[in-house]
């Protein structure tokens, strides 16, 4: 792929992320992420690309557009495989917290999971932790090896996970060996991300979430120079033959870096919409602008660009559809 193609999807979140941000704490998560579906749908238009998507809105029929196998981009650039999240984070928009993204991710094509709609176990770090812990150890042994390549106190480490009911007995570990723990309400393609930016303050991301996010999150790992490491979590049979239908073999593998995105010609772009870690949110200035704040990185060279943007709206005639 061209690396102008990275400033060309940056576009593409940069408007969905302006799209939903007028929603932020209406309480209608569903309008939130409609706006910026649509924003999205309609920016891919003008992308030099023949994509499909593969992680999207959803399957045909349950989603009007972007929905997995949609063909996007104008058909006359390479062929690749698609994964967006329009709006990564629809009640933290609908509620106003933090941590919602507009999220892309485009790898040549065949190189990215196809990964079905459950919850995914995760264990994502920073570069300093890459190729030391396994999703396979007790959370003791994890904390305890993470704790001695960075040269803390396990007390020391902070762990970020997504704050539910279903985590109540690996937070009792975490209080139990004493870690600090930042609790995400949603989020979490941004949680596991966080400890690859050493100003977020975050040593690891545990806990599980979506399985669509986790492969969102491997692709920005990749570029930043971390890892998730990921496991499906079929809750019965049927979910366990979907995963086979799609083509994983041993749905209770640990999925790898290499798993789930299959190349290092991937490129991964995210807009913030409210405030997180390492984004800052969609803010609105004086005299009809706005500001974004991205992130554009490519594998390939792991270079990361920050973008902050001036939008001057009214010259942005797709916002208005
Ligand atoms: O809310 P659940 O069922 O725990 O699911 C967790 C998933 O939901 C999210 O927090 C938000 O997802 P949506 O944007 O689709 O609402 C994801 O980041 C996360 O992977």
């Amino acid at each position: 792929m061209e690396r102008e193609l990275a400033l060309e999807i940056v576009r593409v979140t940069e408007l969905a992320a302006l799209a939903s941000a007028p929603w932020m704490g209406r309480g209608d998560k569903n309008s939130a992420d409609g706006a910026a579906t649509s924003a999205m749908r309609a920016m891919f238009d003008s992308v030099s690309i023949r994509g499909t998507v593969v992680i999207g809105e959803g399957e045909m029929d349950e989603a009007p557009m972007l929905y997995i196998g949609e063909q996007v981009g104008s058909m006359n650039g390479p062929e690749v495989d698609i994964a967006v999240d329009p709006l990564e984070g629809t009640d933290i928009v609908a509620k106003g917290l933090n941590n919602a993204l507009s999220v892309i991710a485009v790898a040549g094509k065949g190189n990215l999971l196809h990964a079905p709609d459950m919850y995914m176990e995760k264990l994502a770090v920073g570069p300093a932790l890459v190729g030391v812990l396994s999703l396979n150890d007790p959370m003791e042994i994890t904390l305890a090896k993470a704790a001695e390549v960075l040269n803390k106190q396990v007390s020391d480490l902070t762990v970020m996970i997504l704050d539910r009911e279903r985590h109540e007995s690996l937070v009792k570990t975490l209080r139990k060996v004493g870690v600090r723990i930042k609790f995400l309400s949603d989020g979490d393609v941004a949680g596991a991300m966080a400890p690859a930016f050493p100003e977020a303050g975050i040593d690891l991301y545990v806990g599980s979430g979506g399985a669509p996010e986790g492969v969102l999150a491997a692709a920005a790992l990749k570029c930043l120079g971390g890892e998730l490491q990921g496991r499906l979590m079929p809750a019965d049979s049927s979910e366990y033959d979907r995963c086979i239908e799609m083509g994983i073999k041993d749905p209770n593998k640990i999925l790898t870096m290499d798993d789930m995105v299959g190349t290092e010609d991937v490129i991964f772009a995210a807009t913030g919409v409210t405030p997180g870690e390492f984004l800052e949110g969609v803010r609105y200035l004086p005299d009809q602008r706005a500001e974004t704040h991205s992130i554009v990185m490519r594998a390939k060279t792991k270079t990361i660009r920050n973008i902050r943007t001036l939008h001057y709206l009214p010259n942005k005639p797709l916002l208005k559809k």
